[in-house]
């Protein structure tokens, strides 16, 4: 579905709805009248190349930042809701980590913010740890891990409180093919569990692995449908293909 500008049409399932969403800074246009719909329990990717605005979008989908025009609903609230960030898990770009404490005191900071304690939240430590491959190295002050530990530390911190929704800015930058298979695994099992995932990325592999994507250029979506629906009305047999048919250029 090739889109200019459209207004979605609003379902029982959204999850995520942004409608006509534009923001500037001075006097940079960085989105331009988005609009989108992400559905309960479905991996929806953003996919763009550098500087298209997918961290632009995904700050004002948590409420980090506010749109200068349009409105942005996350489970059925509208944008910015300080009451919903217990719902969702947010891992942002650059990990925000105490680089001092070990990576089980980070868990156990962040985690207190969403109030779990006691054995509860010794026994989530343990399950996230093991998820990200990390429960070896827990008592590591996190100055000492590489940056693919720091990511996948990263995602632990955002899956501690089991949120409905993540929402991940390029989760598997600085991390080896391998994990990045475990993590999209494990993606791909938490949205088995109903969970919705919001990704963005720039990698067109891991576009191919969502169930729905926006193709995002300039700060504006040019395509927007599965993996395959693009492809196939793009008339490509890859993603890169299909971005460029719809005018994206290299991602
Ligand atoms: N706070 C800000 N003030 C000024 N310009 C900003 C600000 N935040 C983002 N921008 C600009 O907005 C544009 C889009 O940035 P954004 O980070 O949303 O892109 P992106 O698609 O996430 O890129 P990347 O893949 O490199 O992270 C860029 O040109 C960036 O320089």
């Amino acid at each position: 579905m090739n889109l200019n500008a459209p207004s979605p049409i609003v379902a029982a399932d959204d999850c995520i709805e942004a409608v006509q969403v534009s923001k500037a800074f001075g006097k940079r246009i960085v989105l331009d009248q988005i609009s989108l719909t992400v559905k309960r329990g479905e991996i929806f990717g953003l996919l763009g190349p550098s500087g298209s605005g997918k961290t632009t979008l995904v700050r004002l989908i948590t409420g980090l930042d506010v749109p200068d025009n349009g409105s942005i609903t996350l489970l059925d609230v509208h944008m910015p809701k300080l009451s919903v960030l217990s719902r969702i898990g947010y891992m942002a770009q650059s990990d925000a980590l105490y680089g001092e404490l070990t990576a089980q005191e980070n868990l156990e900071f962040f985690s207190s913010l969403y109030g779990l304690r006691g054995a509860v939240l010794k026994k989530r430590i343990q399950e996230v740890a093991e998820l990200v491959k990390l429960s070896g190295d827990l008592k590591k002050p996190v100055q000492l891990y590489s940056g693919g530990m720091k990511r996948r530390l990263s995602l632990a911190v955002a899956l501690m409180h089991k949120p409905e929704v993540l929402i991940l800015d390029e989760p598997t930058v600085g991390i080896d093919p391998v994990l990045r298979k475990t993590i999209w695994d494990e993606l791909d099992h938490l949205r088995k569990n109903g969970v919705t995932i919001l990704v963005t990325t720039h990698v067109m592999d891991e576009a191919e692995k969502c169930d729905r994507l926006a193709m995002i250029r300039d700060g504006r979506v040019i395509a927007f449908g599965s993996p395959e629906q693009l492809k196939t009305e793009s008339h490509s047999s890859t993603m890169e293909d299909a971005f460029i048919t719809y005018g994206g250029g290299a991602a």
